[in-house]
């Protein structure tokens, strides 16, 4: 099986072409991640690609990744400041206006994509079954669609997991290639090291597409992410509403008080992470990760319990 196949390949020409324009210089990637990982978001669970790596190739303007970045800033700022969080001022305000505006090009975008799959999957129904093996895979929202037939989900609803889906598939993949590729690039010889596996893997073949055989067997390069995930976690912080009074460290946290898990601070304990600066990718090689009694609530970049990443 391939995955990602012409994903990759324009990213990686799209670097080739930086590198070259750039003479060597540094060159922030985050921008080029970004459209990468959306456009492989959008299309295996939605089948239809934001075209997101285009655009920045072509330098053209493209609506939906511009209201992405935009609205994520303000969101941020609006976090921090308490007199923005009631909605009656927040919307009165320039900053809400235009959060409003942006929200409109992003709803407007995942409404296309599910009126698009909509239609594809409506006249394959019509067609039948008996042109099943000339059709295209399912993804994820062909299944929200089912479910919407079978009058199980309402188009508001499967509107807002498409919103989830496209935020929460996008921006965590994003930051975690960023820090990851950050992190390479500081240390050479952990760069080595990952090189050499991916030459091992690969030999002489550039043209090659990768496949799902091919990850099993990068394991370095996967210690190299956890350990990345474990110092900068993509998301650094978890919201929950308490659900009932309970006492910690001697003070009653009440029912109904947000609370907000700090993930970076979880993944700095010494006691299961030992000199917890130190940026140290064997802590997760096979043998070590078999060797420890794990806390599972000693690494968690993906969250734990019930509402845990999906994507994990
Ligand atoms: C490195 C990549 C990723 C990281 C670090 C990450 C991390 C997280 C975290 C910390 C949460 C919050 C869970 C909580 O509140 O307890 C979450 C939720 C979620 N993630 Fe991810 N995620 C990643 C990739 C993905 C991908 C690729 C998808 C989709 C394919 C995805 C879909 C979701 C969804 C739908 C939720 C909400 C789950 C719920 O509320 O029940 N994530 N993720």
């Amino acid at each position: 099986m391939t995955i990602f196949d012409n994903q990759s390949r324009i990213l990686v020409q799209y670097y080739d072409e930086c590198i070259r324009k750039d003479n060597g210089q540094p060159r922030d990637l985050y921008g080029s991640i970004s459209a990468c990982t959306l456009d492989i978001i959008t299309e295996s669970a939605m089948g239809k690609n934001a075209g997101a790596q285009k655009s920045l190739a072509l330098d053209i303007n493209n609506d939906f990744v511009d209201a992405t970045g935009r609205v994520a800033r303000i969101v941020h700022v609006r976090m921090r400041s308490p007199w923005l969080w009631p909605a009656f001022i927040f919307n009165r305000l320039p900053s809400g206006r235009e959060h409003n505006q942006l929200l409109k090009i992003l709803h407007g975008f995942s409404r296309e994509i599910i009126q698009h799959r909509l239609t594809t999957f409506n006249a394959e129904q019509a067609k039948g079954n008996s042109e099943k093996k000339n059709r295209r895979p399912l993804v994820f929202l062909d299944n929200l669609i089912s479910q919407m037939h079978a009058e199980q989900l309402s188009m508001d609803d499967i509107q807002e997991e498409v919103d989830g889906f496209i935020l929460e598939g996008h921006d965590t993949t994003a930051n975690a290639i960023n820090y990851t590729c950050y992190l390479i690039g500081s240390y050479p010889d952990v760069q080595a090291k990952v090189h050499a596996e991916i030459d091992a893997i690969f030999a002489d073949d550039f043209e090659r597409a990768c496949t799902m055989e091919d990850t099993y067997h990068m394991t370095y390069l996967e210690s190299v992410i956890k350990e990345s995930m474990r110092i900068f976690p993509p998301v650094p912080l978890i919201g929950r509403e308490i659900q009932e009074d309970f006492v910690y460290r001697g003070e009653t946290i009440r029912k109904g008080t947000t609370v907000v898990v700090f993930l970076p601070g979880i993944h700095q304990d010494p006691s299961v992470f030992p000199d917890p600066d130190k940026f140290d990718p064997d802590r997760f090689s096979a043998s070590a990760e078999r060797s420890k009694d794990w806390s599972p609530y000693g690494f968690i970049p993906f969250s734990v319990g019930s509402r845990n990443c999906i994507g994990q």
